[in-house]
């Protein structure tokens, strides 16, 4: 049936007076695509919601959505738009609407999938997201001691809630455990149209418990499938929805997803996570024409619980954001491998299956809990400064020179590796820092905030003539420790408002690790040791046989000294390191 449709063409927001055009016109079939300019669609949308509408325009090429069914589309009311041109733009700004996806899923108690593992992963993708729930379940990390599934009326009646008012771009489907929920949910989509339906076509769980028995497969494929963007299902899924294929292969999962696109859903993404002797995590996907497979790593984890649900939510999320489908599914399995990656050594249960953190968070803040303690001033006392000149002249890498200070008792440790490529500062701090951590020891890094972010040091140092400490501490958060070059009172006092944790204060002695430094002697680290609010650390030219002065000087805001040449520009960095230690403590 040939359908007829009012346009709405709206200007791009660049033109002076947005304008607002109707034109009618009609097409083979109940689909459309849509290409709505980026920026405008959200607040299009929200202008429009009342009155449905689809919106194109040669103007909106920018940024094209996934298509979407529009075939019960109310259209937009001739008159009430023409009075609205009149009093006003139709384009307004003034509200920014938020990218919302709408699961239709089960609750997962472990919280590792299901209704659970959807809000998290549109939380950390930054999109909304409600939630109707379909069924309750007793879920942990052994398996499913029991399921609650809630009535269809009662399915149908959150559906209309959420979707007659709060108009999400996306729909997600999870566990749908009866028939009857099926039903009620396409019947909902046909009365509330969205932008576009994600369909994961959850069965069984990986525990091997039955979330959805064989008897929801007809109305899967006679209700859900022919209305859905794409469907995701893994192995046992696919051969479910296709009558019990066996499916071993890449290219078996090929066919599979070639014989489920004829059922009527218009991408089909097979996946691959439990495909045996499969060193890479594949899944296939399939647009009716074309075929791709989305590769990435497979992760040594038993915390795959939920992987399913998240990469369906994230496709979900990332198309409500505005991105082609093609571009969603790519995101969207980065995504879960690098959230599977960060949570590979987390332990949540005693079961065979752990959820992972979709906030890729919980890791640090726990090594900080486990006894990585906050930034303690007394850590400044033997303060080991690594310098790569010194450790090419000596023939040692980096991480020989930390390990010998560490060795030695150094109290902290600063990588200054100046000439070093970014590539090899990184890769030499994350083995510092493996080493510091055993040591119980901070690690900081010289001048490269991007260096301490990327593997995740604990604090950086700068210079007067470096990032300042402000944006530093903005970007590396409360919780690093920030350290300042200061060789005067008001430079410190700087370095206080700005959020730093210490100070530096030097070059105490005339020094060659450093070019054209000024010497600010004992007198200057005085005058500022007593003006500084925060922990100062003495360096420049201090070694064992002139740190007696320094320590000497008797003002309690210095805590220790720095050191670079009087350890690494030394045949024995081990030895040097327990002398000085042995001298700073005898003070
Ligand atoms: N160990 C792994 N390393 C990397 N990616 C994985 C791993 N396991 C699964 N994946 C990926 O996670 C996504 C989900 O696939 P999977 O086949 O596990 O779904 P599922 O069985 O529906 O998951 P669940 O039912 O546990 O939620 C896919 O993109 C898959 O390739
Ligand atoms: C509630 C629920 N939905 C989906 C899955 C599939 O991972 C699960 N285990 N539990
Ligand atoms: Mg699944």
């Amino acid at each position: 049936m040939d359908i007829s449709y009012k346009f709405v063409f709206i200007q791009p927001e660049s033109a002076k007076k947005p304008q607002c055009q109707l034109g009618e016109t009609s097409y083979p079939s109940g689909r459309l695509p849509v290409y709505p300019h980026h920026m405008g669609y959200y607040s299009l949308q929200a202008f429009l919601t009342t009155s449905c509408t689809l919106v194109n325009s040669h103007h909106l090429r920018h940024s094209p959505l996934p298509s979407s069914t529009f075939h019960n589309a109310r259209v937009l009311n001739l008159k009430a738009v023409q009075q609205e041109e009149n009093s006003r733009p139709l384009v307004t700004m003034s509200q920014v609407r938020i990218p919302h996806v709408l699961t239709v899923a089960g609750s997962d108690s472990g919280a590792g999938a299901g209704i659970q593992a959807d809000l998290k992963a549109c939380a950390a993708r930054g999109v909304y997201c409600s939630t109707v729930i379909t069924a309750v379940t007793a879920q942990n990390t052994v398996g499913v001691q029991g399921v609650s599934i809630v009535s269809e009326d009662f399915v149908g009646e959150q559906l209309r809630s959420v979707l007659s008012d709060m108009c999400p771009d996306v729909v997600k489907t999870g566990m749908l455990p009866s028939t009857g929920i099926v039903k009620i949910l396409s019947q909902s989509l046909r009365e509330f149209p969205v932008r576009a339906l994600v369909v994961d076509p959850v069965m069984v769980s990986t525990s091997g418990d039955v979330l959805a028995g064989p008897s929801i497969l007809d109305s899967f494929r006679e209700e859900l499938l022919p209305m859905a963007d794409i469907v995701t299902p893994n192995l046992k899924e696919a051969s479910a929805l296709l009558g019990g294929v066996p499916l071993e292969t890449v290219a078996d999962m090929r066919s599979a997803a070639k014989s489920i696109h004829d059922i009527g859903p218009r991408n089909v993404l097979v996946k691959g996570g439990d495909l045996a002797d499969s060193s890479d995590a594949v899944d296939v996907l399939f647009d009716g024409k074309d075929f791709y497979e989305f590769r990435s790593s497979r992760i040594k984890t038993r915390n795959t619980h939920g992987t399913g649900c998240t990469l369906a939510s994230s496709i979900a999320a990332e198309l409500a954001r505005g991105s082609s489908l093609f571009f969603a599914v790519k995101t969207a399995k980065r995504y879960v491998e690098t959230a599977l990656d960060y949570s590979k050594d987390i332990l949540i249960g005693n079961g065979r299956q752990g959820p992972f953190d979709h906030m890729t968070k919980l890791k640090n803040s726990v090594r900080k809990f486990n006894g990585h303690r906050p930034f303690d001033p007394n850590d400044l006392l033997l303060y080991a400064v690594t310098d790569s000149r010194m450790n090419k002249k000596w023939g040692r890498s980096i991480t020989d020179a930390v390990k010998a200070a560490l060795e030695g008792g150094a109290t902290i440790v600063q990588l200054r590796e100046k000439d070093a490529n970014t590539r090899d500062f990184l890769e030499a701090a994350k083995a510092c820092l493996e080493i510091c951590r055993q040591h119980g020891v901070p690690l900081l890094i010289n001048d490269r905030v991007d260096i301490a972010l990327a593997c995740d040091a604990d604090g950086v140092h700068v210079g007067q003539s470096d990032m300042p400490a402000r944006v530093v501490r903005i970007l590396l958060g409360p919780d690093k420790i920030i350290g300042v070059s200061c060789k005067t009172p008001e430079q410190a006092h700087v370095a206080w408002i700005e959020g730093a944790d210490y100070i530096g204060c030097g070059g105490v002695y005339p020094t060659n690790t450093k070019e054209n430094n000024l010497t600010v002697g004992l007198d200057g680290l005085k005058n500022v040791c007593l003006a500084s609010n925060l922990p100062v650390v003495a360096i420049g030219g201090i070694g064992i046989s002139n740190v007696q002065p320094v320590m000497e000087l008797g003002v309690p805001s210095l805590k220790g000294v720095a050191v670079v040449s009087s350890l690494f520009d030394k045949e024995s960095v081990l030895r040097e390191t327990q002398n000085l230690r042995r001298v700073l403590l005898a003070n």
